[in-house]
């Protein structure tokens, strides 16, 4: 009856009139903006889903690729109110049938969605300013724990993928725990109480003008829990673990590529970094880096680069030719100025002989933790007892018998699990059988020490002995050796002017002089 033109102003009016008096303003939040997904539209669901969970009368379910957990949305056209700092605002979830014959660059879903968000006209600046903050954060928040963490690597030798990726992931399902993990209950917790101090510490950080980042070195014998421990910290924390291949790095700015390519809330991994580098001096490319070339840090080289590798030096020099990894490049990418593209991210070293790394690899501030990773202890044995058992309340002579050997077996935390596996049905077996292994193997130590003390000419006995030989020979050899020590006074020093209450664990340092 009425011509559309004055309907359209009739309505348009209505609208006016209906706008003016109403005390609310809406906002639309679309799931595509243009051609782009709107973040936030993913934030608010999320978010929803956290809150929405048992107040809303009709849910969807959800379950995320590569995730174990299912969130709640709102279903369609479904209203649910929240609250915040006395406000409280209303979200609709609209949904409407999309036009067909509309073009567009990308397949568009059939269905438009988006949320509506209604709010009293006096709450509009808080809801804009805070409240819509707040909403992404907690989203980020529950993204992450809904997810599972993520191990990437960069074994591809620099290919990218298709999104121009240099990562390369997989869901990271490692069961180890600090649970689970058999070391020094007492050095465990200072562990675990600096880990949470470093993710609770964006404050401190900003305020003592640091890079939010923290170095760990990991150091101890084979099969001592160094990878474990690694596992344990991304499940304690929720991170994500990049485990960086630097054998298939070649030169500095890829690595620097590789650094900025990662997310920050990360653990970057380099294991047996004393293996992994060749450390060349920086204007003398090596032709043995590249995949095969892992070889053992030159200590004559190493000596060459001390001179030059002070703080200052890493300034981004790409190795004359740039077809190497150096020292500084390294460096760089722990600490210069490119390690704080991102934040929160901590940086695992681990090796097997720390005798071998360059002092400015050990020196205070790059590496802020060293941690001796050790043989079998009794307590650290109660644990892996509990692990493997199921109950540590062993026969008291047979445990006894074990606390009197343990320490002289110099056994490793794997060792004794595979015997604890190996018997894992009959406990008293288990244990039994534990301590005659410990035994031999303590009198072979004995055996050994005294062979020892007789005289160069008796002194191969036995594979292990070989290898423990070696080791000595090597830190005995090793020019760093200073640097070691030197560095962990720095460290204790440093850590009482600048770091405050973050200072190393004093016995560390003996236990590394134990180690040796
Ligand atoms: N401290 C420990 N607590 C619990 N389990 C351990 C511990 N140390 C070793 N293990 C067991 O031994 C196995 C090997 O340990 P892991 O790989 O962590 O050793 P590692 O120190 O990284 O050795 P490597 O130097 O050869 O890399 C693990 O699968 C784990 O089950
Ligand atoms: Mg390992």
């Amino acid at each position: 009856v009425f011509p559309p033109e004055l309907r359209f102003a009739a309505v348009k009016l209505f609208n006016k009139v209906f706008h003016r008096f109403s005390s609310y303003c809406y906002f639309d939040i679309t799931e595509i903006d243009g051609v782009n997904t709107n973040e936030l539209y993913n934030a608010v669901q999320l978010y929803l889903s956290s809150s929405a969970s048992l107040a809303g009368s009709r849910l969807s379910l959800t379950r995320a690729l590569n995730s174990s957990a299912i969130t709640f949305g709102l279903s369609n056209n479904d209203v649910i109110a929240d609250s915040f700092n006395g406000a409280t605002v209303l979200w609709e979830h609209v949904v409407t049938q999309r036009q067909s014959q509309t073009f567009s660059w990308r397949p568009l879903p059939e269905e438009k969605r988006g949320f509506t968000l209604r709010v009293r006209k006096r709450d509009k600046h808080l809801v804009l300013t805070s409240y819509l903050d707040f909403v992404t954060e907690r989203a980020a928040e529950i993204r992450r724990r809904n997810q599972d963490r993520l191990l990437y690597t960069n074994s591809r030798g620099g290919s990218l993928d298709s999104r121009g990726h240099p990562w390369e992931s997989v869901p990271f399902k490692h069961p180890s725990t600090f649970d689970t993990l058999a070391m020094d209950p007492d050095r465990k917790r200072a562990i675990m109480d600096d880990l949470r101090d470093f993710a609770d510490g964006q404050g401190f950080y900003q305020k003592t003008g640091r890079a939010w980042k923290r170095g760990y070195l990991l150091y101890g014998p084979p099969g001592t829990g160094k990878s474990s421990m690694i596992a344990a910290m991304a499940n304690f924390l929720g991170y994500d673990i990049y485990d960086l291949e630097l054998t298939e790095v070649h030169t500095n700015s890829e690595l620097r590529k590789l650094l900025m390519k990662t997310s920050s809330k990360s653990i970057i991994v380099i294991e047996d970094i004393d293996c992994s580098i060749n450390l060349t001096n920086r204007k003398k490319p090596v032709s043995g880096s590249g995949a095969g070339g892992r070889s053992y840090l030159d200590p004559g080289v190493s000596t060459e680069m001390r001179g030059g590798s002070g703080p200052g030096s890493g300034s981004g020099e790409d190795g004359g030719g740039g077809n190497t990894i150096t020292l500084s490049g390294l460096l760089n990418f722990t600490d210069g100025l490119w390690s704080c593209c991102g934040s929160e991210r901590i940086f695992v070293f681990t090796t097997n002989h720390i005798e071998k790394l360059d002092p400015a690899l050990l020196r205070s501030g790059r590496m802020d933790m060293h941690v001796f990773m050790s043989y079998c202890t009794f307590p650290a044995l109660k644990i892996l007892l509990k692990n493997y058992l199921g109950h540590d309340d062993v026969d008291g002579v047979v445990l006894r018998g074990i606390e009197e050997v343990i320490e002289k077996a110099r056994m490793t935390p794997a060792d004794v699990s595979e015997v604890l596996i190996k018997n894992r049905r009959d406990g008293a077996k288990a244990v039994r059988e534990l301590l005659e292994v410990l035994r031999a193997r303590a009198e072979a130590k004995n055996a050994e020490s005294a062979n020892r003390k007789g005289g160069p000419g008796s002194r191969k006995s036995g594979e292990e002995g070989e290898e423990e030989e070696e080791q000595e020979k090597r830190a005995l050899e090793s020019p760093n050796n200073e640097g070691v020590d030197f560095d962990q006074e720095s460290c204790k020093k440093g850590g009482d002017k600048d770091r405050n209450g973050e200072e190393e664990e004093e016995e560390e340092g003996d236990d590394d002089v134990k180690g040796k």
